[in-house]
């Protein structure tokens, strides 16, 4: 970490192949950051979000993500760049045949957990942070959609990330289980987590208002207002 900044871009250009999807992005996000992301389909929110998660390299300008250099970034760094970043997108979604407690060990397994008092004091920890402690034995589809959405963001939360990403979290959720998920990202927030989401709801960002960041026109544009 520089100081207190999680994510920092400066005169980035991001590529898709040869397309230049964002050009001179400029962005900061400092710890406890709460940031909504908006634009239209293919405005590139999935990709700077692949650039902070190490998916998509960066040739120009400079970039930081969770303390690794993005200029420089190895393959062999992005495990690690990763568990710095919870990530809660809609395509890593729970392993469905398992229970909650053998779903979020086999996260902590594969990133190195080995100590078992340990890992079951840290499943304990993260789900009783997203209110679900009861569930540990319970499959996922005996779970509601934002009780699995609550447990993908206690899995995001095993490593201690510096930050969130969550690429449309409420996108399948009815409004009231919505504004619930975005309350507990809120709470993560203010708990010194930086977040970061996108989404196309702006009902959900009027009821939270927060930084908002817009990917228009080849651009990311800062402190957006919506309408
Ligand atoms: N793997 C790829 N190869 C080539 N071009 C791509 C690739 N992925 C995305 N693009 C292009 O990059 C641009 C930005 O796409 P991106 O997925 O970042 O948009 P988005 O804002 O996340 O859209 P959505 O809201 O639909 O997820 C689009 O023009 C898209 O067609």
């Amino acid at each position: 970490m520089i100081g207190n900044s999680i994510i920092k871009l400066q005169g980035v250009d991001i590529f898709q192949q040869k397309h230049l999807v964002l050009s001179d992005v400029n962005l900061h996000i400092d710890k406890g950051d709460f940031v909504w992301l908006i634009g239209q389909t293919g405005s590139g929110k999935s990709s700077l979000l692949k650039v902070i998660y190490g998916d998509l390299s960066i040739n120009t300008g400079q970039g930081h993500a969770g303390g690794y250099d993005l200029n420089k970034l190895a393959n062999k760094d992005i495990p690690y760049l990763r568990r710095k970043l919870g990530i809660v997108f809609q395509d890593f979604q729970l392993l469905t045949d398992r229970t909650i407690e053998q779903n979020l060990l086999f996260v902590m397994k594969a990133t190195g957990w080995k100590d078992k008092k340990l890992i079951a004091e840290r499943i304990r920890d993260v789900l009783e942070k997203v209110g679900l402690r009861s569930k540990i034995k319970k499959m996922p589809h005996e779970l509601s959609g934002g009780e699995q959405q609550r447990v993908v963001i206690a899995r995001a939360l095993l490593n201690d990330p510096e930050i969130i990403l969550a690429d449309e979290p409420t996108g399948n959720l009815d409004p009231d289980t919505s504004e619930e998920i975005v309350m507990l990202l809120k709470q993560i927030s203010l708990s010194g987590t930086a977040v970061l989401v996108a989404t196309h709801d702006y009902h959900i960002i009027r009821t939270f208002p927060s930084r908002i960041i817009k990917c228009e026109s080849g651009k990311v544009l800062e402190d957006v207002q919506i309408g």
